[in-house]
């Protein structure tokens, strides 16, 4: 047993949890076994959770299997109820839950009290939302016959989520399932397990019954073995990388399950001559900097016309440059580190590779001194077409930019990949705007606008970035399935 370091300063030392719930019980692995959690800052182990086996995994599954006749059997009213308590008790615990967040993920504090008050938006959004599962009543096609369309909810689902937003990417995959009558079982990313728990804890103070929502912590590929081949499970959601959701989809196809798949991003963030430079300066540093760079949205590729290259380059170099690395509890820091070492040794592939291809360092380039996982806010300058980081999702503080001469070269440049989360670009030409908006092969397009992701809209990508939609309207279909049913015998 590694011994962690003191505990977390929460108001509420309860919500800090080394457990897994099933079936409204907090328990550890039949064996024994846990798994460390460290604070990718320090390097600190800040506690241990559970490694659950495939055994324990299917008790998860059978104890959701369980709750859910009389959880989908109460009313969309009473599913509501329950939700918007769990909305309001994640506000009323933000601080306990941001500190855990940055403990084991590492973004500022800021960011992650903005991640919690989004993390909530989606269970308040379709605490609303389960009331609107509206069916439909078909003009019959024969006399004597009435046609309905139903809505029903789909059953038990998994959900397994990454370590970059251990908040958001739980709510916006349970809210809607719980909010139509599913039950289902989580299970977070290993490096960010505590967050999720901690929302365990606040949903059952909501009074979500016991095995509505199962939380359980383990190897990934135990775990997720049985979660995508036990029948029991008919819908997962996964948000991680394309690689891995591709073994997730071929799991899940041989018992045919409803899937999400909200996966890996390339996104471009072009800016044209015409741009209000200002704003795309500040657009690029919001896009690529959020999260130090670790999001499936982030800017990846940032392409700049001809005419404006040197100043934004210059603009947005100062920007970065004065953005203040370090641990994320640190009052003013504005990057925290990367997750792991791993994910620095990447960074630093694709910036060697760059730089080897001719591309110059404007600012960073290198790790940062306060050593570990901090690394240095990086921007690149003529970057040619054929580095490694045009084609690879970097997913860390390097902001690469690429030349381009005119609105056809950009948009070819653009969709020059097999991804098509996230795109962005900067002009003030309204006609500019619906060309590109509609040339962009992307499932989400920011039009002057770097930060892009709410709880009203559907987020989802095209081609290997993904399939179906989160949040908004669509966010519901994902956990429903349609029931048509023709009653005759009605006589008129
Ligand atoms: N589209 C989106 O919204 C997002 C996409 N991503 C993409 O994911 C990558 C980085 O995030 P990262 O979390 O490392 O992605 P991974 O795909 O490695 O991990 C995501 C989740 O999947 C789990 N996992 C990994 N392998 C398996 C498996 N064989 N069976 C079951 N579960 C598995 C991980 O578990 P474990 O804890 O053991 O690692 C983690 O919980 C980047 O490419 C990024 O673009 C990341 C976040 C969001
Ligand atoms: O996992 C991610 O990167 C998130 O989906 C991005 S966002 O929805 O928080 O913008």
């Amino acid at each position: 047993m590694l011994n962690p370091a003191a505990p977390l300063p929460l108001k509420d030392p309860s919500l800090f949890r080394q457990a897994c719930l099933v079936g409204g019980r907090w328990i550890e692995a039949e064996s024994g076994r846990t798994m460390p959690v460290r604070n990718p800052a320090t390097g600190e182990v800040i506690g241990s959770v559970p490694a659950f086996g495939r055994a324990e995994t299917r008790a998860a599954i059978e104890a959701a299997s369980a709750a859910y006749p009389a959880w989908r059997a109460m009313l969309a009213k009473e599913r509501s109820a329950i939700l918007r308590r769990l909305y309001e008790l994640m506000l009323a615990n933000a601080d306990d839950l941001a500190l855990i967040m940055t403990s084991e993920q590492g973004k500022p504090l800021a960011e992650a009290k903005g991640e919690v008050a989004y993390a909530a938006s989606f269970v308040e959004w379709f605490a609303e939302e389960g009331k609107r599962a509206y069916g439909d009543m078909i003009p019959q096609n024969q006399k004597g016959r009435r046609i309905l369309v139903m809505k029903e909810p789909v059953g038990v689902f998994a959900a397994i989520t990454p370590w970059n937003f251990p908040a958001a990417m739980i709510t916006r995959k349970v809210a809607p399932g719980l909010a139509v009558g599913c039950t289902g079982v989580v299970r977070p990313a290993s490096q960010t397990p505590f967050t999720a728990l901690a929302i365990g804890v606040l949903a059952e103070r909501a009074g979500l019954p016991p095995g509505v929502m199962n939380i359980i912590t383990g190897p990934s590929a135990e775990t997720g073995a049985e979660l995508t081949e036990n029948p029991m499970v008919r819908k997962l959601s996964f948000t991680g990388s394309t690689e891995v959701g591709k073994v997730l989809l071929e799991q899940c196809a041989r018992t045919v399950k409803r899937v999400s798949m909200e996966l890996g991003g390339n996104a471009p963030f072009i800016v044209f001559d015409d741009a209000d430079l200002d704003a795309a300066v500040a657009g690029a540093m919001a896009s690529k900097f959020r999260n130090t760079g670790q999001t499936c949205v982030c800017a990846n590729r940032i392409l700049v016309q001809d005419g404006i290259f040197e100043a934004f380059a210059t603009k947005l170099a100062e920007a970065a440059a004065a953005m203040k690395v370090g641990p994320g509890v640190e009052p003013g820091v504005t990057q925290g580190p990367l997750i792991n070492a791993d994910a620095v040794a990447k960074v630093e592939e694709h910036i060697g590779d760059a730089l080897a291809r001719g591309a110059r360092v404007v600012t960073g380039g290198k790790r940062h001194p306060r050593g570990g996982n901090f690394f240095e806010p990086t921007v690149l300058a003529d970057v040619p077409r054929e580095a490694k980081i045009f084609s690879e999702e970097t997913f860390g503080p390097v902001a690469p930019l690429f030349r381009f001469r005119t609105e056809e070269e950009a948009i070819r440049l653009a969709n020059d990949t097999p991804f098509g989360l996230a795109a962005y670009f900067y002009t003030r030409d309204v006609g500019r705007m619906f060309r590109v908006a509609e040339a962009l092969e992307y499932g989400i397009v920011g039009v002057n606008e770097g930060i892009i992701s709410t709880e009203v809209a559907p987020f989802g990508g095209f081609k290997e970035s993904g399939l179906g939609r989160e949040g908004s309207k669509y966010g519901l279909d994902e956990y429903l399935e349609v029931k048509y049913v023709a009653v005759g015998g009605i006589g008129t």
